[in-house]
């Protein structure tokens, strides 16, 4: 019947807490096929299972059926495909919902609209820095200003690459939303302010060596990053290999360096410096996803 593909996102970006991500080519799938009970839920990844109750893609699907008063089909969704780590701050979280939205509204036969869709996902999830990227595909600035949403990509040249030291360990983001302060200095507002503003002028101008000062933030990396036990190590290895800049990737537990180029090379230097601390470190060299989800029939 049908098949999705949706990338991992990278949040925040440093400074632009709630409000930019990326897209990057790293991708879950799943898939849809008619059966003879109506809507059950296989797990085929080899990350531990999410149960189908709690499972955004499943719950995510069953939700717009309710609001649609839609009959529940008699179909199989298989999850497939989970190269987007668990709760490691590359949006697998936000994959399942946008995977789940995505294959209702194809089983409604509804038209298959991805900024709706994008906003229904923004809701759900509370924030749109993953799940608009997830959708639309690039790097995104999301707004929303007295109920309607507005979303803006910012132009990111092939040759950035987007290095991901994911840990063995995760982070939920649940909790690391809890140590982060309800209120924030006007110092705290004009720095993040300043440094979101030249992350953008620098990606669209190309002007890559504002970027480490642009990706400071007080938001919340200085809350999270003291709880990464590795995070100092690793932000100094991509020092020390080259990278234009680094910041948390969502709210953790991975750490992203950004490069130039062909840093393959470099990939494989901090991969087995890590990999002596611990053998289930895995690095990652992405690139941007500039399509967002993908649906095709099968
Ligand atoms: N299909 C699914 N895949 C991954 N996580 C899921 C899924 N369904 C439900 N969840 C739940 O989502 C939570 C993980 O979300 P969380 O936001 O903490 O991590 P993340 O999405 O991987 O990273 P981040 O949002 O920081 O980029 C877990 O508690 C997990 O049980
Ligand atoms: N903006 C979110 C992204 C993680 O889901 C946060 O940092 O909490």
């Amino acid at each position: 019947m049908f098949k999705v593909k949706v990338p991992a996102t990278s949040a925040n970006m440093g400074p632009g807490f709630d409000c930019i991500g990326i897209a990057l080519d790293l991708y879950n799938e799943v898939e849809v096929y008619e059966s003879d009970k109506p809507l059950h839920f296989i797990w085929e990844c080899e990350e531990e299972e999410v149960p189908e109750k709690e499972n955004f893609i499943y719950t995510s699907m069953m939700d717009v059926f309710k609001e649609h008063d839609f009959p529940i089909p008699n179909v199989k969704v298989i999850a497939r495909k989970c190269n987007i780590p668990m709760v490691r701050g590359l949006g697998s979280s936000s994959a399942a919902i946008v995977a789940g939205l995505t294959l209702a509204y194809a089983l409604m036969g509804k038209d298959f609209d991805k900024d709706l869709l994008a906003y229904k996902a923004w809701v759900i999830e509370g924030h749109p820095d993953n799940v608009v990227p997830c959708f639309l595909g690039g790097m995104t600035i999301s707004v929303m200003d007295e109920g309607k949403p507005y979303t803006t990509h910012v132009p990111i040249e092939d040759r950035v690459k987007f290095m991901a030291v994911i840990p063995p360990y995760k982070t939920e983001t649940k909790q690391s939303r809890e140590v982060l302060p309800k209120d924030y200095t006007r110092a705290d507002c004009i720095q993040n302010v300043s440094r979101a503003s030249m992350m953008i002028n620098a990606f669209n101008l190309k002007d890559y060596h504002l970027l480490r000062t642009a990706f400071g933030d007080r938001i919340h990396q200085p809350y999270r990053l003291p709880l990464l036990k590795d995070a100092a190590y690793v932000f100094e290895l991509f020092k020390e290999n080259g990278a234009i800049g680094e910041f948390m990737s969502g709210s953790g537990s991975t750490l992203m360096g950004v490069f130039l180029d062909d840093c393959q090379d470099r990939k494989l230097v901090i991969e087995e410096k890590l990999k002596a601390i611990d053998p289930l470190f895995r690095v990652e060299l992405l690139n941007v996803d500039r399509s967002g989800v993908v649906l095709s029939k099968i």
